[in-house]
Order: structure tokens, then C-alpha cells, then sequence
């Protein structure tokens, strides 16, 4: 089995995000939802900008308007843009139209929904993460079982509070599309501040 990818989300200081790059992880996340207490109002755009094109840089949105994300896409060299709110098929495709990479994300509860298979060719990633009040870093595991019958072809991140004591029974779940994680809150000191030397364990573990 290939090594897990790595996606950090909920990125915000310029000198965590430093430290974050020196563990080249394959994701990094940008919240852009205002009321998500990792919301990104403003940053450097110089800054993000030089941050190496072999580390993908991801922008987070729930309902977002288009125009507003291919704004913020612009300003901060984006090339995936995760929708992790309500949008559906024709907002992804529109998206794509844009020339940008997407990863729909699914709240999921107990099941995989049926239209997620629409998505083959239009989505680059599914990412699946927990059912919650607030959209997303919620810091809890949805039931991960339902993911053994995934049929597919749209490889995907597991998330929802994935720590670092997780990691080997996500491997030894040995689905072909699982493809990586996203990690959030589990590796937080305060809300949009990681614990670098904590990602740098979960990095060798994968
Ligand atoms: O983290 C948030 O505040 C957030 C708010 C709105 C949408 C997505 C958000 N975060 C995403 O949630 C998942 C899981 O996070 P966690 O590991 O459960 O904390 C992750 O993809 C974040 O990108």
C-alpha cells in the first residue's frame, strides 16, 4: 500500500504554516467560512503565494457565493477548492469550469449518499467527514465501517477528528480509494494553530 496522503487544515499563521511546510505535507487547508473559528479574513498573499506548488493549496468554503471563490482562488493561488457546505453537482462543475480542482466534501451520518456517484469526473477528491451542527471540525469520527463497500471511481480523505492513534487502523481498512487524511482540530493547540511536532509524528506514520 502507497503512503497516505496528508492534508492539514485550518491553516492561518504565517509562522505555523512555516513550520507546517518543513514536513511537506501533499494538502495544506485554508477555512475560508466566516463563522468557523479557523476562518482566514486576511492573509499575505505574497506569503501563501511562495508557498511550494508540490504542497497543494486548498481553500475551504460552505456556500459560498462563485464569485467570491474564485476571487479568494486568485488572491491566494488556490488550486483545490473544497466545498464542504451544501453545494451540489452543477455549483462543482462550475468550479472545474473555472479551471479549478475540487473536493466535495460529505457530511456523512451512517450512509454514503447515492448521488456521490454523479461526481465521477467532475470531483478530483471526495472528502468524507463528520455530520455536524457546524458544517465541519466537528473532532469526532462518523462510523468508518460504511466506507468498506466504497464502489467509487473519486478517491478520497477520510476526516472528522482524525488523530494520530487513528492511523493504523486506517491503514489496516486497506481501501484501494482511501488515498489519505485530513487532520484538523485533533492536532490543534487553539483553534488554527497546530501542534507541528505532533503533525511530524502522524507524517512518519503514514
Ligand atoms: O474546522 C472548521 O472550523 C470547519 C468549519 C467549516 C467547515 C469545515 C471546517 N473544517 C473541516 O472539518 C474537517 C474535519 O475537521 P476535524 O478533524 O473534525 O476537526 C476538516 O476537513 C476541516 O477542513
Amino acid at each position: 500500500m502507497n503512503n497516505l496522503k496528508l492534508k492539514v487544515c485550518g491553516m492561518r499563521d504565517p509562522e505555523n504554516i512555516s513550520g507546517l511546510l518543513d514536513l511537506r505535507p501533499d494538502f495544506i487547508g485554508f477555512i475560508f467560512y466566516p463563522k468557523s473559528p479557523r476562518y482566514v479574513d486576511e492573509m499575505d498573499g505574497d506569503f501563501v503565494m511562495r508557498i511550494p506548488l508540490s504542497i497543494h493549496k486548498v481553500g475551504v468554503f460552505v456556500n459560498e457565493s462563485l464569485e467570491n471563490i474564485v476571487t479568494l482562488a486568485d488572491k491566494y493561488g488556490l488550486e483545490y477548492i473544497q466545498l464542504h457546505g451544501d453545494e451540489d453537482l452543477d455549483f462543482a462543475k462550475a468550479i472545474r469550469e473555472k479551471g479549478l480542482k475540487v473536493i466535495k466534501v460529505f457530511r456523512v451520518m451512517d450512509t454514503i449518499p447515492f448521488v456521490a456517484k454523479q461526481y465521477e469526473g467532475i470531483a478530483d477528491y471526495f472528502l468524507f467527514d463528520t455530520q455536524s451542527m457546524n458544517y465541519g471540525g466537528s473532532g469526532r469520527h462518523f462510523d468508518w465501517n460504511i466506507l468498506r463497500t466504497y464502489n467509487i471511481n473519486v478517491p478520497f480523505l477520510l476526516s472528522g477528528g482524525v488523530q494520530l492513534e487513528d492511523i493504523d487502523q486506517i491503514k489496516e481498512m486497506n481501501i484501494e480509494k482511501l488515498v489519505g487524511v485530513d487532520v484538523n482540530s485533533r492536532f490543534e493547540v487553539e483553534p488554527a494553530l497546530k501542534d507541528i511536532e505532533k503533525l511530524k509524528l502522524l507524517k512518519e506514520a503514514l
